[in-house]
C-alpha cells in the first residue's frame, strides 16, 4: 500500500496544485454527502475546487502533469513522416492491428461496437490500448495468475518502457509502439495500471473509500487518462483539458466501482471484498456478513450508498463526453449508460449481489445506443456549468 501510494501521480503528500475539479452543479449538500464527498461550498471558481472524501482530499492525482506532458507531445515539432516507427513494417502492423481488433471484438462488444464510428487511426489506437489492458488485468486474473510474482510485473513494466522506447517485444506490443508513436500518450497512466495489479496483489481489503478510490484509480481511471489523447478533444471545446480528463477518469472509476459492486458474490468466493470496510461497519455489517451471502436490510441499505457514489462519478463524467471529438462521443456516451444499467439491474435483484450477477439483456443494450447517439450529436458546453444557472 505505502509503496502504491509513493507513485508520482498519486500522492497523499505532494501540494495538490492540479485539484480535482468538481462542477457547481453537483455541489448539492445532499449528493455530496450521501456519496461520502465533500466539496468547499462557497466557492465557485472552477480551478480551484477540490474534491474531498469524508473530509479528506482524496485525489492529489497529478493529473495536471500528465495532461501538460501529453500536451507537449502534441505541440512537438515532430513529424510522423520525419520519424517513421522503426518497428511499424506496414504488413506486419496491419495483421497485429486486426489480431487486436479480434480480441476487442471478442471480449468487449461494447466497447468494439463503440470504436465503430472513429476514425480508421483512433479505432486501431484504442484495440491496441485494450488489449494492453487486457493483457495487464490476465496477469492478475488471467489463467496464469497463479504463477504471477512480482518479478513478472516487473518484467511486464520493463516490455512497456520497451514499448514506449520504440522495441516492443512483440506484435501486440508493436500495435501499442505504433499507437503511442502516433498519439500524445504518456506511459504514467500505463505504470499506474500495472502498480494497481501490483496493489491487487498484495491487497485484499480497503479500509475506507480513499483506499478503495486509489485502487480504482490505478485499474481504471487510468484507462480514461490513455484514452483521451487518442479519442481528442474537440476544437470548440472551452473547458480546459484538465477538466476533461478528469472527467475521463471519472468514468474509469465509476465503471470499477459498478464492476466492483456487480461481483461482490465472485470476489468474495476469491476472498476479496473490494467495499470500503469502515462503511460496512457503519451498516453494522462486516466480511462475515458479505461471505454468508444473506441479503439483509441493512445490507441493501448499504448498496443504496454504494449504488448512489458510482452514479455520482458517472454523472461527473458525462460533463465531459461531449467536450470530446465528435466521432469519439458515441462509444463514451454507450460506455456510460451501459454501466449505469449494471447498477439499475442491481436494484432490480433487489440489491443482491452475493448471489446473483446483475445483468442487463441484449434488447436493453441494444435500445440505450440510439439514446447514446443522440446524446452524442448536442454541442459541447461553451459556458462552463456554474456560470450556465
Ligand atoms: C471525457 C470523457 C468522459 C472521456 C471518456 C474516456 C474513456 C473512454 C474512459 C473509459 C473508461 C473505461 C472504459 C474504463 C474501464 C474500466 C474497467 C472496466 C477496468 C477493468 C479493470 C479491472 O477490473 P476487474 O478485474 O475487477 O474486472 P474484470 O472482472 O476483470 O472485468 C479492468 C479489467 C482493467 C483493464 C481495462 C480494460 C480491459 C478496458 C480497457 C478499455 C478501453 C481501452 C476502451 C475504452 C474505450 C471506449 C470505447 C469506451
Ligand atoms: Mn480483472
Amino acid at each position: 500500500m505505502n509503496a502504491a501510494f509513493s507513485s508520482a501521480a498519486v500522492n497523499p503528500n505532494s501540494t495538490p496544485t492540479n485539484s480535482v475539479f468538481l462542477p457547481h452543479k453537483y455541489s448539492k449538500t445532499s449528493a455530496r454527502a450521501e456519496a461520502g464527498i465533500s466539496v468547499p461550498r462557497k466557492r465557485r471558481d472552477f480551478s480551484q475546487t477540490q474534491l474531498s472524501v469524508h473530509g479528506i482530499p482524496c485525489t492529489h492525482l497529478l493529473v495536471h502533469e500528465i495532461v501538460q506532458r501529453q500536451s507537449q507531445k502534441n505541440n512537438s515539432s515532430t513529424s510522423l513522416d520525419a520519424c517513421p516507427n522503426p518497428s511499424s513494417h506496414p504488413m506486419f502492423l496491419e495483421e497485429a492491428y486486426e489480431r487486436c481488433k479480434d480480441i476487442c471484438a471478442e471480449n468487449a462488444k461494447t466497447f468494439y461496437l463503440g470504436t465503430q464510428l472513429m476514425t480508421e487511426e483512433r479505432k486501431k489506437a484504442i484495440w491496441a490500448i485494450y488489449v494492453w489492458c487486457r493483457r495487464t488485468d490476465e496477469l492478475v486474473d488471467g489463467p496464469n495468475a497463479v504463477h504471477l510474482t512480482s518479478a513478472v510485473l516487473d518484467r511486464w513494466e520493463e516490455r512497456l518502457e520497451n514499448i514506449f522506447n520504440g522495441r516492443p517485444y512483440d506484435m501486440l506490443d508493436a500495435t501499442l509502439a505504433d499507437t503511442v508513436h502516433k498519439f500524445p500518450l504518456d506511459i504514467k497512466p500505463f505504470k499506474d495500471m500495472i502498480e494497481g495489479m501490483r496493489m491487487d496483489t498484495r491487497k485484499n481489503r480497503y479500509a475506507n473509500f480513499q483506499e478503495l478510490y486509489l485502487y480504482c484509480y490505478y485499474v481504471a481511471g487510468t484507462v480514461g487518462l490513455m484514452s483521451v489523447p487518442v479519442m481528442g478533444i474537440a476544437p470548440e471545446s472551452s473547458l480546459s483539458a484538465q477538466t476533461i480528463y478528469n472527467a475521463a477518469l471519472y468514468l474509469g472509476i465509476g465503471n470499477q466501482l459498478t464492476n466492483i459492486l456487480r461481483d461482490v458474490g465472485e470476489d468474495a468466493s476469491r476472498g476479496r471484498v473490494y467495499l470500503p470496510q469502515d462503511e460496512l461497519e457503519k451498516f453494522g455489517l462486516c466480511d462475515k456478513d458479505v461471505f454468508s451471502r444473506k441479503v439483509t436490510e441493512g445490507w441493501r441499505e448499504f448498496m443504496k450508498e454504494q449504488i448512489r457514489r458510482a452514479r455520482f462519478f458517472f454523472d461527473l463524467a458525462e460533463e465531459g463526453a461531449n467536450q470530446l471529438h465528435k466521432a469519439s462521443r458515441w462509444p463514451v456516451w454507450s460506455s456510460l449508460m451501459l454501466y449505469r444499467m449494471i447498477l439499475d439491474s442491481i436494484e432490480k435483484n433487489d440489491y443482491d449481489n452475493l448471489t446473483k450477477r446483475a445483468y442487463v439483456g441484449r434488447t436493453k443494450k441494444l435500445m440505450a445506443l440510439p439514446v447514446a447517439y443522440a446524446k452524442a450529436l448536442s454541442s459541447p458546453r461553451t459556458t462552463p456549468p456554474w456560470q450556465s444557472c
